[in-house]
């Protein structure tokens, strides 16, 4: 029977798995050692004793009072025996949960690393439910994989061992027929697995869309509820759910298979060697104390290949479960620093879009947003980004932040190519305040301080102050330790908008992005956090992408997008005057107003 090729998830699961295995070598090569002796000293060593016991007595029966004479030292090893061999089982308890504890640090710090180190579009085409689930399942993975190699696979390798050890020079011809049985047992029982291999991967694959669908309606529940879709989102979930049962099923039915033909398998193990055993004493003059040796060795070596059944089952699905975490641990890193890349030193805030082109790739599908494009903003420049919805203002905002890497062209800041910097270096020098703004389930405090991590209170309440945040912030009910809810969903989007602008503040970057960061505000919360913002943007290069013109009127001067090119671009009394594309945005927008 040739032997598979191992599933390459597999390989590349193993690879991270030793990764972190080999960090802890003391451990590991601990929980081996520790594993064999005390198999090696309770199963193998303490019939050893007895039959060398059995033989003796059998020889040469000892009269009542020689029997501590006689059997003393025999009582002695045995109590040994014992002593060393429960040490061994502590010991291995210890190696195992040590190394299971340091191991999961390990394995949870890899995937949150991946998982922040991926490019927006990588986090777009995924669920966050599924990446948070397949991250606890690679942990978990690993858990099981340590246990089954400590037991079945590791006391199978030793009973086979000292089976062979101790029975090859007493019973050469048992021992042969005894390994010929096992080989055969574990080729049938090897063939049963491969039939399941596969199966235990799309097990886990729906339960990850199980989670995923799970995730999604949580986390849009408003949509759901406001548009009466509750029996919608119940029978995407139901399928999903149904895809798990029935693959669960099935996994199910093939182990079940497996497990009753391997059991069918020992049993005529045992009746064999069970003929054998009773006939060797006739037959062969085989000693009592090898018959019993041979009876125990026997039932303990079949007993633990019924176990490995068992282990592979488990191998499997542990592999099939970190299967989805390796898959993002191996998927290239789509905006990734070069090696050495040097930070990006900002001065003076000068940004240039050098004959750019980007599109969106999904799959084998593209969406193409930019081509040769190009746009120079000069130090300290104010500008604002209008255009018709999906003409690209965010994606360029998207870009400059290096979110996701341009296909063509480049982006200089102060004359730095962005792509050939630190990301870090370049988000850090840059405060975004997106459309939809995010908190954290932190305090208000701990969100406004995000982009300053060690500003002072003060700090933090003049921000407050100058977005216009303080004022409700102290109206809450623990002030600025307020913990704000999951995506800040205890605010109002004003307020949290406003604590996102207060983040902004705090930050102070030489460079700031607006994408229409004041649209959940009222007018008269929008006018006193603009004149807060006209105050932050003196001196800052910025963008500001607006659908409401107001936003952008004042500033130095705006640009006109459609469809991924700039179609008109100037200062707002110039381009009302132009008549274009702009003017009429404009007539249409305060027309509306004074309607
Ligand atoms: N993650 C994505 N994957 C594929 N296509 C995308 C993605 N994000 C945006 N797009 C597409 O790119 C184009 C530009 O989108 P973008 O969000 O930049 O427009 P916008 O001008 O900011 O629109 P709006 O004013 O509505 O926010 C649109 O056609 C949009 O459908």
């Amino acid at each position: 029977m040739s032997a598979p090729a191992m599933p390459a998830t597999t390989r590349r699961t193993l690879h991270y798995f030793w990764l972190v295995t080999r960090s802890h070598f003391g451990l590991f090569a601990g929980l081996v050692v520790s594993t064999l002796a005390y198999v090696a000293l309770l199963s193998y060593a303490n019939p050893y004793l007895m039959s060398m016991v059995v033989d003796q007595v059998s020889a040469n029966p000892v009269a009542a009072d020689e029997v501590f004479a006689a059997f003393g030292p025999f009582a002695l090893a045995l109590v040994a025996v014992n002593v060393l061999g429960q040490a061994a089982s502590k010991l291995q308890d210890y190696c195992m949960y040590r190394l299971q504890i340091a191991a999961s640090y390990d394995l949870a710090t890899m995937s949150f690393d991946a998982l922040c180190n991926q490019s927006m579009s990588f986090h777009s085409n995924r669920f966050g439910g599924t990446l948070v689930s397949q991250t606890s399942k690679f942990m978990s993975a690993y858990q099981l994989i340590l246990e089954t190699l400590s037991f079945p696979f590791l006391p199978v390798l030793c009973s086979v061992v000292f089976t062979c050890a101790a029975l090859i020079p007493r019973v050469p011809v048992y021992v042969a027929v005894l390994m010929v049985l096992l080989v055969v047992y574990a080729c049938v029982s090897y063939y049963m697995y491969k039939r399941i291999l596969g199966l235990n991967e799309k097990a886990a694959s729906a339960q990850n869309q199980l989670s995923g669908e799970l995730s999604d309606s949580v986390a849009n529940i408003l949509a759901v509820k406001t548009y009466g879709r509750e029996d919608y989102e119940r029978a995407l979930f139901d399928e999903a759910n149904r895809c798990v049962v029935e693959r669960d099923n099935r996994r199910m039915r093939a182990s079940l298979a497996r497990g009753i033909v391997t059991a069918c398998i020992a049993v005529v193990i045992m009746s064999a060697v069970t003929v054998f055993i009773i006939g060797g004493n006739a037959w062969y003059g085989i000693t009592p104390g090898t018959l019993v040796l041979m009876f125990t060795y026997t039932y303990t070596v079949t007993n633990q290949f019924n176990f490995i059944n068992n282990g592979l089952q488990k191998m499997n699905r542990a592999f099939g479960d970190a299967s989805g975490m390796t898959q993002v641990l191996d998927e290239p890193r789509l905006v990734a620093d070069l090696p050495g890349a040097p930070d990006l030193r900002v001065s003076n805030g000068e940004i240039d879009f050098r004959d750019i082109g980007f599109w969106y790739t999904d799959g084998s599908a593209t969406t193409r947003v930019f081509e040769d494009f190009n746009l120079h903003i000069a130090p300290g420049e104010r500008v604002g980004l209008v255009g018709m919805s999906g003409a690209g203002k965010t994606t360029l905002t998207k870009l400059l932040l290096r979110l996701s890497d341009i296909q063509e062209g480049s982006i200089l800041v102060d004359g730095q190519d962005i792509a050939r910097c630190t990301q870090q270096s370049l988000r850090r020098q840059i405060a975004y305040v997106p459309q939809e703004s995010l908190l954290f389930h932190r305090t208000i405090a701990e969100n406004i301080a995000y982009g300053r991590p060690n500003a002072t209170p003060e700090e933090i309440r003049e921000a407050a102050r100058l977005a216009n945040a303080l004022e409700f912030i102290e109206r809450l009910p623990e002030g600025f330790d307020t913990i704000t809810g999951e995506r800040g969903v205890k605010l109002s989007g004003g307020q949290r908008q406003r604590v996102s602008i207060a983040r902004a503040l705090l930050a102070d970057c030489p460079v700031l992005v607006l994408d229409e960061a004041t649209s959940a505000l009222d007018s008269e919360s929008e006018q006193l956090v603009q004149d807060a913002l006209s105050t932050l943007m003196r001196g800052r290069t910025c963008i500001v992408v607006a659908h409401r013109l107001s936003t952008v009127a004042s500033l130095d001067r705006i640009v006109v997008l459609d469809d991924g090119r700039i179609v008109e671009d100037g200062p707002h009394s110039e381009l009302v005057a132009q008549g274009g594309e702009y003017a009429n945005l404009w007539e249409r927008q305060t027309g509306a107003y004074l309607e």
